[in-house]
């Protein structure tokens, strides 16, 4: 092949064709330097039959300058990366950058210099040395790293090295991982997990696309029995990808992996260190690292040979990603099994009502782990109604969670109490005159975090100190907290609880591995009473002590026509009810709502999981939603809010009429202002059958903004503002 069609990365422009010089090898997937005008840029060399372009003569081709020292990309994942780019009206280029994740990694096998502190005593220290002396204690990273992690400049380490504090060490950025023990610590499973680890296992050993819903009440044993197949997979020589929906749960995944294959799998999530991308990238691609647990960017990286996907919490709403390439890492998981050929397990107790839907029809395998494992029972679960349960005035743990919190106590067992709202409370608001702390650059208040002092936006990060006067009429100390978030939660369980000890437990207080191993180290040992916590407790853990589980606002998430609000609500709660009683110990949950008569509330109270399901089933039969009919977003933002109701209504005046296709808007989104962009919406619903992604294409294609609107489109959105 003397002619080769590159996919390059820059994503206004389409593939390219280079000729390829005397003495270069290259094979479609290979990665290389292309020309382009005076610079260079990377590529992949494509299928040239799958990637139309400009026929350019051949005695107008450039060279390629360089192939770079990395296994080609596989055909299965050049598929994926087609299939995902068409799926979710990405361009390929940005799709492709998702899997060439590690610029180090393209670079080839080489020593890296990391440093380390010494053990030279220090003497008389500056302060910057002193707290880089506390904060580097254990670690080894690049210069630049470090200085990160300790907050002081590059200088100061430098200046560290030259007086002996810090050392070099060299480190081969190829060096192999342990190898995984597929026999090392082998559970006796049930009679019930004991089958459904035989049909995963043969399902490995087939090597053949098959698609499980592995559907498992909480604490059967799940992670038990996918590990069943793991080990499958390890013993043919094959790679495992397992998808975990959040940083925080790795540190307790790895725990468990260790205990039963004796090495921690290789991790890949967005706060590794360069080097540790450019090594664990390395070793998936030459095919030596076994395991992989990640986030969800994982699914795109280059598996030499794939043996099986495991999604855990399947039904997670992290798995869709709502910027860059919009995708739903649920659903692309299931697309890169089929390229590969392989099984993938999508594993929850509270399945999406897709995942169902696609086991209903016969398209996934369901399998059932009925009962929690060891004769553990299920939680009782009762509903307090706020209305009649009234909490005092200015407190919102009413008098049954106060008196459970206390018998807990007592009896030296552990409580959680789940509110899914970080900081202290959602509003803030002048006494005197009124003002409310809204955000600059989006549609949203500040919230209050007392912890850190401070009013901060979550959208876009935007912070400022909490100021002591009213910025309006100038009045000292009117300022009111409206509403609880998890701090002010945890202030009112120290005031009835004086005695206990209280974790709270969100994304502000987990905010490394380190600290959330830290947690769960110390919940374990039973050194916290009572943990206070948002989602991010929701699922994965299991402490056998836990005995009561507390709901502060199970109506929280139902508000905001949301077409998901309902069964989100029944997850979070069905899954942080899942917490309570896991040990010998039955478990017991209050739910505090006032809407008892909600058919979700109804749902959860009473255990009737498949009612719940069921009647949601119709409710989006009826809406035409999914899994019935097909919705996809267009957002259109600018910083100019003219043009961007300009640009919004050009699209929706060029709206195609068909017969199946429903379009709403232009319309300002709920979250109008977002980043200081502001935002406009189309929502397109259409029938199941219809070619969606073609519609929308025909429509966007021909049409032109001016620089400043970005128009976003997400295909079956997560996110409705
Ligand atoms: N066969 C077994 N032998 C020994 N321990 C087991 C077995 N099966 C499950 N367990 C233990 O029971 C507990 C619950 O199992 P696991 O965490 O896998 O459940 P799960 O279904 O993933 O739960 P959740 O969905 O709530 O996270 C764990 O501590 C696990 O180690
Ligand atoms: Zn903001």
């Amino acid at each position: 092949m003397n002619r080769v069609r590159c996919l390059v990365f820059n994503a206004a422009l389409g593939p390219l064709d280079y000729r390829v010089p005397e003495g270069m090898t290259v094979e479609p997937g290979s990665v290389v330097v292309c020309p382009l005008g005076p610079r260079q840029i990377i590529g992949i060399v494509w299928d040239a039959e799958r990637l139309p372009g400009d026929e350019v003569p051949a005695n107008k081709l450039r060279p390629l300058l360089q192939v770079l020292p990395v296994p080609p990309l596989p055909a299965p994942l050049r598929r994926l990366i087609e299939w995902t780019a068409d799926y979710y009206l990405a361009s390929l280029a940005s799709v492709a950058r998702m899997a060439l994740s590690s610029t180090g990694a393209l670079r080839g096998s080489s020593t890296v210099t990391e440093y380390r502190l010494t053990d030279k005593e220090p003497g008389r220290l500056t302060p910057q040395r002193a707290k880089a002396i506390e904060a580097l204690d254990g670690q080894q990273a690049t210069i630049r790293e470090l200085a990160a992690m300790a907050s002081v400049s590059d200088a100061v380490l430098r200046g560290m090295v030259n007086a002996g504090l810090l050392e070099a060490v060299l480190v081969d950025s190829d060096r192999p991982y342990p190898a995984a023990d597929p026999t090392h610590a082998a559970p006796d499973l049930s009679v019930e997990q004991a089958a459904v680890a035989t049909q995963f296992v043969t399902a490995v050993h087939a090597h053949e696309f098959q698609p499980f819903l592995l559907d498992g009440v909480t604490g059967s044993g799940k992670t038990e029995v996918y590990f069943e197949a793991v080990a499958a997979a390890i013993e043919d020589g094959r790679q495992v990808l397992v998808l975990l929906p959040e940083i925080a749960l790795t540190q307790t995944f790895l725990k468990r992996f260790e205990a039963r294959f004796g090495v921690t799998p290789v991790t890949w999530h967005s706060s590794l260190k360069s080097s540790e991308r450019r090594r664990a990238w390395r070793a998936v691609a030459a095919g030596h690292a076994q395991v992989v647990v990640g986030a969800r960017s994982a699914l795109f990286l280059p598996f030499a040979k794939l043996g099986l996907i495991v999604v855990d919490e399947a039904h997670e709403v992290s798995f869709k990603q709502d910027d860059g390439v919009r995708y739903n890492a649920r659903d692309v998981a299931v697309m890169r099994a089929r390229f590969e050929s392989v099984p993938v397990v999508l594993a929850s107790a509270t399945p999406a009502l897709e995942s169902l839907q696609m086991a209903e029809s016969g398209r996934y395998e369901r399998v059932v782990l009925p009962a929690r494992f060891g004769g553990a029972t299920m939680p009782d679960i009762q509903v307090i109604d706020l209305r009649i349960e009234q909490p005092e005035r200015g407190h919102w743990i009413a008098p049954p969670l106060v008196r459970a919190l206390k018998e807990r106590l007592e009896k030296g067992e552990q409580s959680l109490l789940f509110l899914n709202r970080r900081g202290y409370a959602p509003l803030t608001l002048c006494r005197t005159c009124g003002y409310r702390f809204q955000c600059p650059n989006c549609s949203a208040w500040l919230v209050e975090h007392r912890l850190s002092r401070r009013l901060a936006c979550h959208h876009c990060g935007h912070e400022v100190p909490t100021p002591e006067a009213c910025p309006e009429c100038s009045e000292p100390d009117c300022l009111v907290a409206c509403g609880p978030g998890v701090e002010r939660i945890a202030d009112e369980v120290a005031a009835i609880l004086p005695e206990a000890r209280v974790a709270l437990v969100t994304s502000d207080t987990l905010t490394s591995p380190a600290k959330a191993a830290e947690f769960v180290e110390r919940a374990s040992a039973k050194a916290i009473d009572v943990i206070v916590g948002t989602q991010l407790v929701t699922k994965g853990y299991h402490f056998p002590e836990l005995t009561f589980v507390g709901v502060i606002d199970a109506d929280m998430g139902l508000e905001g026509g949301d077409l998901r609000a309902a069964e989100r609500t029944y997850q979070q709660i069905a899954q942080v009810s899942g917490r309570a009683g896991r040990g010998e110990k039955p478990g017991e949950v209050l739910i505090q709502t006032r809407h008892p008569e909600a058919p979700v509330i109804e749902a959860l109270a009473s255990g009737d999981r498949d009612a719940f399901y069921a009647a949601e089933t119709e409710a989006r039969r009826d809406a035409g939603a999914p899994p019935f009919g097909r919705w996809a977003a267009i957002i259109v933002s600018s910083e100019d809010e003219a043009e961007a109701r300009d640009a919004a209504r050009g699209i929706g005046g060029t709206a195609p009429n068909l017969a199946d296709v429903m379009i709403l808007g232009p319309a300002p989104a709920p979250l109008s202002l977002l980043r200081g962009r502001y935002r406009y919406r189309l929502l397109i619903n259409a029938r199941r059958s219809t070619e969606l992604q073609r519609v929308i294409r025909e429509w966007l294609d021909p049409l032109r903004f001016p620089p400043g609107v970005r128009v976003a489109v997400d295909i079956d959105p997560y996110s409705f503002v």
